[in-house]
């Protein structure tokens, strides 16, 4: 017995909820382009791919935050001035997008789920304006029933908000579902709505291994969730 047949002994999950960012695209390219066309625009030196990488996971406010901060803390930033380098960040983003690639085996399960009839839904913390763009880019504008960005709800992961709703439109119990994450936020909000939750090895998770969070399972590629 697989450990993902120990959780649906039955049958598949009767619902998958994904994160999107370090779990179906890599998205770190442009969001450390446009990190650090905002961090040039104040006249300030470049992050780069291997700092942002650390940063993303908890919203572009957040992520611009840290940015501003130089550092994962972010408590010391001036308001005001987030706000404007936010408003800078999300034109640059919202501009060019276009280096995000979906991870090898996405395209694999995705059209797995769908065939099965698998209900399908994306809980990310970016925000819900790139989400019909993105998903067109990648052909999988199809895919969700269900889109939910970090502004979609006034709180975003690690709340269980987003999946507690999710699951009340799906009409699906928490042990039937399955959440697929890469981060802390992905792990605790699953945990805190009783899913059981795959992480992926590859992801963003601040630089951390996302094992020290005892996912109940953990794949190096989605296509291993076939
Ligand atoms: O925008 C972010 O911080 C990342 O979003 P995610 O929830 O899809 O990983
Ligand atoms: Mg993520």
């Amino acid at each position: 017995m697989t450990r993902l047949q120990k959780f649906f002994p039955d049958k598949s999950p009767q619902l998958v909820m994904f994160d999107l960012d370090g779990t179906l695209i890599d998205s770190v390219p442009d969001l450390a382009a446009a990190v650090d066309r905002m961090l040039q625009q104040r006249g300030r030196a470049r992050a780069g791919v291997d700092k942002v990488r650390l940063w993303v996971g908890n919203g572009a406010r957040v992520l611009v935050r840290r940015a501003l901060a130089g550092s994962i803390e972010h408590a010391m930033v001036d308001e005001v001035e987030a706000d404007a380098a936010l408003a800078d960040f999300l034109q640059a983003y919202a501009a060019d997008h276009s280096r995000s690639q979906l991870y090898p085996g996405v395209r694999e399960y995705l059209d797995y789920l769908q065939q099965q009839g698998t209900p399908l839904a994306l809980i990310t913390n970016k925000p819900s304006s790139f989400l019909p763009d993105l998903l067109a880019a990648h052909g999988l504008q199809q895919h969700f029933t269900w889109v939910l960005g970090g502004d979609s709800l006034p709180v975003q992961k690690p709340d269980p908000a987003a999946l507690h709703q999710v699951l009340a439109e799906a009409q699906v119990s928490a042990r039937q579902a399955l959440f697929v994450g890469d981060s802390r936020s992905d792990i605790l909000a699953a945990r805190a709505a009783g899913v059981p939750v795959a992480a992926v090895t590859y992801g963003y998770n601040h630089g951390r291994p996302i094992s020290e969070e005892n996912p109940d399972l953990l794949v190096d590629s989605l296509a291993a969730l076939i």
